[in-house]
């Protein structure tokens, strides 16, 4: 280029050199975009590839194991990450249908089946034969992990009974199964302290009340009396720190069931009010702890009860922070289900005058104003009641594992859902044992009645009833929560004749670390000793 007057050659020739720039850096792009989609496309091609080629073995092998290679599969319009069965069961659980929900897909898809949970394949059961492989026969291939875990590790973190796996699970039940031998739940005097509590509590004018709002605040008072030697006596004159644990325990046991809802991505969210409540909970109990040590060789102290779980554990030497975790798991394991539990006898017998005769006659037989552990345990029929209404609702009414490597569950193949399956590792399963403990061929037509006669007429079941659930990890607290819901009853119906439902809507749970009734247990009791 030559140099013009106006250097108008000079500004084409920039031009040109700045277009054909333009022009390579575009080809560059060009080029380097589709190498990039190539890539991609190959690298999909390739994923695809390997998962067939997967697939394919993994139905080899499934087959060379006996194994069924179709199960049923929830009918997903978004089957990538799931999201309709997921919005599905968010409407759900905000409607307080949840476990309605998950029934009513057993009865559609079969007793097992797989479904998307944002993106990952995940097993739904209610299959007994599976139940038991999971926490019986297999249960080392079936560790607390995924959701279970999730929901409540934010509270009691990796070390206590309700969370570890292995050696530390090992360690942890050793050292609380003491406590729960016989002699400690037939003492039922802190049970009559704190029913003796509830009933005074009862309005006698006839008018409504939420019987599970106040069996929450006694089996409150009962497990911190039993555990620590105090009680929070939320039923009569609750400290302001007692005030301010039922607080944090509220609020963390709701947070944990956000957890559980909504996987890692929970452990991403601020947290800070969570870690307060957590750590307000923690200085509670260590409050206690600290003070059983001072008064360990000390005569006269001014507990509420003989026997408290503290003073046994403190034997043990484990450290402060291995015993506030397992402290907290028991209270947190106990304090909500017995309530709920005898909140959902309440609620059957609210509806079933003639099954509250039945049991007023038994306590007259009895004719005791204390019954003794034994007398409890003897009285066939209330032990039926209370049997019944953990069928028909068990407060931990649905739960879950996930597989730690590739295994087999013996149901959910083959056309009748009764063939054996492979399950790849990593598998989270689900199991709703309020829909299995209300199947029909296993209950029979009226299985979604409150009968408690059932349990007369030869039913024969193992893993088919299992509120408590079953294998090394059944609960502890099976003796206690059993012993105080029949106390709880037997003291109820020997001051009161009868008691009435106020509302009869549907039967609306809420789903948290526990089910419960979503809209409490509304009823009126008729104020006429026997
Ligand atoms: C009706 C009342 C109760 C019901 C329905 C119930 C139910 C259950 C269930 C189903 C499990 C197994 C959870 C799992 O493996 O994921 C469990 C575990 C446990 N429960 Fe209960 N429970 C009740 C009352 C209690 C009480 C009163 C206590 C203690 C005072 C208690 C302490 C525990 C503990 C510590 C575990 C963990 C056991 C382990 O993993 O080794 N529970 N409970």
């Amino acid at each position: 280029a030559t140099a013009t007057t106006d250097g108008g050659l000079d500004l084409e020739v920039v031009n040109a050199s700045k277009q054909q720039q333009q022009q390579h850096a575009t080809k560059g792009i060009l080029w380097s975009s589709s190498i990039l989609t190539i890539y991609l496309l190959a690298l999909i091609a390739v994923k695809l590839s390997l998962s067939l080629v997967n697939r394919f073995l993994f139905a080899r092998r499934a087959r060379a194991l006996g194994c069924s290679t179709s199960v049923p599969v929830y009918p997903h319009k978004e089957p990538i990450l799931g999201l309709d069965s997921f919005v599905e069961n968010l409407l759900a659980l905000r409607g307080h249908r949840l476990l309605r929900l998950f029934t009513e897909r057993f009865l559609k898809y079969g007793n097992t089946y797989y479904i998307i949970s944002l993106g990952r394949w995940q097993l739904m059961t209610a299959e007994p034969e599976n139940i038991k492989t999971i926490l019986g026969t297999k249960m080392e291939d079936w560790p607390i992990a995924g959701p279970r875990l999730l929901t409540v590790l934010p509270v009691l973190g990796p070390n206590s009974v309700f969370t570890a796996n292995g050696q530390a699970w090992h360690d942890a039940r050793a050292m609380i199964r003491p406590s729960f031998v016989r002699d400690q739940i037939a003492d039922l005097e802190c049970f009559d302290r704190h029913i003796t509590n509830l009933l005074a509590a009862v309005p006698r004018d006839g008018s409504t009340f939420d019987m599970q709002k106040l069996l929450l605040a006694m089996t409150m008072d009962s497990s911190t009396d039993f555990m620590l030697g105090y009680s929070t006596n939320s039923l009569t004159k609750a400290s302001p720190e007692a005030q301010q644990f039922l607080r944090d325990f509220e609020y963390a046991a709701r947070e944990s069931a956000k957890s559980g809802l909504l996987g890692m991505l929970y452990f991403y969210l601020p947290r800070r009010e969570l870690t307060a409540s957590v750590k307000r909970l923690r200085a509670f109990i260590l409050g206690y702890l600290r003070r059983a040590v001072a008064e360990k060789d000390r005569k006269g102290s001014a507990k509420d009860r003989n026997y408290v779980f503290l003073d046994e554990v403190l034997k043990l030497n484990a450290s402060e922070d291995h015993t506030i975790d397992q402290i907290l798991s028991i209270i947190i394991a106990g304090r909500d289900t017995t309530a709920v539990a005898t909140a959902a006898v309440f609620y059957y017998l609210a509806r079933s005058p003639a099954v509250v005769e039945r049991v007023r006659e038994e306590i007259r037989e009895v004719g005791e104003e204390k019954p003794t552990w034994e007398q409890l345990k003897g009285m066939k029929y209330l032990n039926n009641v209370v049997k019944e209404g953990l069928r028909l609702f068990p407060p931990v009414s649905s739960n879950s594992r996930a597989a730690n490597k590739e295994t087999i569950l013996p149901r959910g193949g083959g056309p009748d859902g009764k063939q054996p399956i492979l399950v790849p590792k990593g598998t989270p399963i689900r199991w709703s044992l309020i829909s299995m403990q209300r199947r029909k061929d296993i209950f029979g037509p009226d299985a979604e009645e409150f009968r408690p006669e059932r349990w007369d007429e030869g039913l024969r079941v193992g893993w088919e009833y299992i509120p408590f659930h079953g294998g090394p990890r059944i609960c502890i607290g099976q003796q206690f929560a059993l012993t105080q819901m029949l106390y709880t009853l037997y003291k109820f119906f020997s001051t009161f004749k009868s008691i009435e439902a106020r509302e009869h809507g549907p039967f609306l749970t809420r789903s948290s670390l526990t089910s419960s009734f979503a809209n409490g247990c509304m009823v009126s009791v008729t104020p006429e000793k026997m």
